[in-house]
Formats: C-alpha cells, sequence, structure tokens
C-alpha cells in the first residue's frame, strides 16, 4: 500500500516526495494499493516516479493528513568550524549531495553565503539546504555531464517550503533509489562533492556510520554509494565529518577517533575509498596515503587530550613507526 496524489489526467498516481524503492515494491506486490493524499506534491521525473492506473488494484481516500516536515537540525559551532574546511575544497562548478545530520547542512547554509556559482545536485536526499544554495543563486544545474539543469534527487524530507518547490518543478526530476545512488550514474557527473555524517573513524580510516558497538543507530544509507561515487568521479571529492569527541552516557568525553572499533561496530566505508576526514581540528585526505601515514593524519584531527593514547595505541597496532613524528601532529582549531 502506497500513498500517492490524485490520478492526473494520464491515468498516473505520483509518489509525491519518497519515490525511492515505490516502483520495485510495486514490481514485486501480489496486490497493489493505492492511498490517496492531496498533501502530496507532484514529483516530477526523473524515472519511476508514478504508477498508472492499470498496475492499480484498489484505490484508497483518506483524510489528506498533512504530510511529515522535518526541521532542519541544529548547527552548531563545531559544525560551522567542520562546514569552513569542508566549503574550502569545493570550487564553482561542483555537483553536491549532502548527507543526512546537522553537518552536512551547515555546508548547504556556508555554500548559500560563499562565492561559489553553478553548482549542481545529484543526491539520495533533498533536504531544505539544497533550497536555501538555490535562493542564494548558487546552484543552476548547468555544468552537470548527467541530467543537466535538474536537481536529481529519491525523497525529500524538509518543510513544506521545501515540498512546494518541488511540487510540479520541471527543474527537479525525482528518480528511484537505483538510478541516484547507481555508481555509474553519480560518476558521470565531474567534481562529485560527497559530504557525509560518522559515527567513529578507526586508525585505519575505516568509518562506521551506523552503530556504535551493538547500539545500532541509522542505517548505511547512500553513504557508501555516494562516497565511492565521487571517488570515482573526475575531480570529485568525499568527505566524512564529524566532531572530534562525544559525551558519553556516563558523562566522559570520548574520542570519535579511535584506535579499533568496538566489537558490533560496522564498518560502513573500508579504509581503501575514505577519502578526506573532517574534525573541528583539521581537514586530512587519506586517499594514497600508507597506514602509518592515515594513522598520522588521522590522530592530527583528533581531539588534543586524545592524541597520546592514541599514538601509544598506534604503536602497539605497529601503525607508528620512524616516519611517523609526534612534532608533525598540528593542532588547527
Ligand atoms: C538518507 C541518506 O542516506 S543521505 C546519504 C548519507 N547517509 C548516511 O550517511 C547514513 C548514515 N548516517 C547517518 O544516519 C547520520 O549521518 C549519523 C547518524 C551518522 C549522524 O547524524 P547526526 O544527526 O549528526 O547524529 P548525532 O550526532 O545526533 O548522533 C546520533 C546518535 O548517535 C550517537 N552517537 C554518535 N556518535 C557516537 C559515538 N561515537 N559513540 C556512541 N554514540 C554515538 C549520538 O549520541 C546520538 O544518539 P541519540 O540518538 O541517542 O541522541
Amino acid at each position: 500500500m502506497l500513498q500517492t496524489t490524485p490520478m492526473d489526467i494520464h491515468g498516473r498516481f505520483n509518489f509525491g516526495i519518497a519515490n525511492s524503492f515505490q516502483r520495485a515494491i510495486i514490481n514485486n506486490a501480489k496486490t497493489v494499493i493505492v492511498e490517496i493524499n492531496t498533501s502530496l506534491p507532484t514529483c516530477l521525473g526523473g524515472m519511476n516516479e508514478s504508477v498508472h492506473i492499470s498496475d492499480v488494484d484498489y484505490v484508497v481516500e483518506t483524510d489528506n493528513e498533512p504530510i511529515m516536515t522535518m526541521a532542519s537540525p541544529m548547527i552548531t559551532g563545531v559544525d560551522r568550524k567542520v562546514a569552513r574546511l569542508i566549503v574550502e575544497e569545493i570550487r564553482s562548478g561542483a555537483c553536491i549531495q549532502l548527507g543526512i545530520g546537522s553537518l552536512p547542512n551547515a555546508v548547504g547554509a556556508m555554500i548559500a553565503q560563499s562565492d561559489l556559482t553553478d553548482l549542481g545536485v545529484h543526491t539520495e536526499m533533498l533536504a531544505d539546504s539544497y533550497l536555501e544554495m538555490f535562493e542564494a543563486g548558487k546552484i543552476t544545474n548547468h555544468k552537470k555531464a548527467l541530467d543537466t539543469g535538474k536537481f536529481v534527487y529519491t525523497f525529500a524530507l524538509g518543510s513544506q517550503r521545501l515540498y512546494d518547490f518541488i511540487d510540479n518543478n520541471p527543474g527537479c526530476a525525482s528518480c528511484s533509489v537505483d538510478y541516484t545512488n547507481s555508481l555509474r550514474n553519480i560518476s558521470a557527473n565531474d567534481n562529485v562533492i560527497s559530504i557525509n555524517n560518522a559515527i567513529e573513524v578507526d586508525l585505519y580510516g575505516q568509518v562506521s556510520s551506523e552503530s556504535a558497538g551493538y547500539r545500532q543507530i541509522t542505517g548505511t544509507g547512500g553513504q557508501f554509494d555516494f562516497a565511492y561515487g565521487a571517488y570515482h568521479s573526475k575531480g570529485g571529492k568525499s568527505f566524512i565529518c564529524l566532531s572530534s569527541t562525544i559525551i558519553d552516557n556516563t558523562g566522559k568525553l570520548q574520542s570519535r577517533i579511535r584506535p579499533v572499533f568496538d566489537p558490533g561496530s560496522i564498518v560502513t566505508l573500508p579504509r581503501t575509498i575514505t577519502h578526506y576526514v573532517v574534525t573541528e581540528y583539521g581537514r586530512v585526505c587519506l586517499k594514497g596515503k600508507s597506514t602509518w601515514e592515515r594513522a598520522e593524519a588521522l590522530i592530527s584531527i583528533a581531539h588534543p587530550a586524545f592524541r597520546d593514547e592514541l599514538i601509544k595505541a598506534a604503536e602497539h597496532m605497529k601503525i607508528w613507526n620512524k616516519g611517523n613524528s609526534e612534532n608533525k601532529i598540528c593542532t588547527a582549531a
């Protein structure tokens, strides 16, 4: 059973803000029921953004509840420091993907106030920060090689203002997730910039973004797809961002850059595709670095209170050698 807009004059029901895997569900369902909601925007395609009445078994009319909105996450001072380090690396004409969380949002707000121009959008989630960048004149989508002139997304989550923007907007293309998240499509655009949050990063450069030990926090989402896609894009860069520390549930300060993950922590990005990692203490590029160079780079952006113990751990792990030097660890914040 799927929520859709009322049927249009061509006999099609539009999926509104969530295209994602609706077509795949229909292809596999024994019975297809559409629940009409007149509050849904009509999100033009794209690809697979609607179902024809010939594929529908039942139509249900309901009270047309307002659709779910999500307030933009609060941007902190740490978010701003991290965002500044990322925005410095973006060039005009880049194609942007922002992940979920407050840090990617801070990047959007900073881009809106930057000198960048002619940016493009190919993303999984469309959020209010894209609207902010568009209204500031930063997004034209003209430099994209694929879907030139269009915002490409698979679902939108944000304010009613965002939903009004995408409603019947031919400049926006709603596509199923197998299109937006395909490696080939992401990397078809040059200069892809992918910005996503993480829970923790280990000294090998592996990124964990889904669980903390056995505590499941979230899902994989499009993080792997976009980080890998950016890696394959000519001029592309992927950024994993996180605050250097977190206060745990006992009130203790913990480093989010750790020697190794706790058992149960899920590796979202293998070290082979982790490109840039950014905290409020700096930005490091891990691409092409050796194991001990990665450890050194990551320790250089850890919170200063944890650097000594991270160096000791790296020595124990045999990824700290004569080439590494405490003197090279700089404090950027
Ligand atoms: C929809 C899409 O897929 S867009 C494409 C990208 N997709 C992804 O990146 C998917 C995976 N990523 C995510 O879901 C998010 O980016 C996250 C969860 C990693 C970060 O999002 P944020 O909103 O910044 O998370 P936040 O800092 O509030 O942390 C979320 C929870 O994890 C906990 N947490 C974060 N880091 C740690 C840590 N190192 N140890 C223990 N717990 C932690 C926080 O305490 C918080 O717990 P709470 O929900 O009980 O308050």
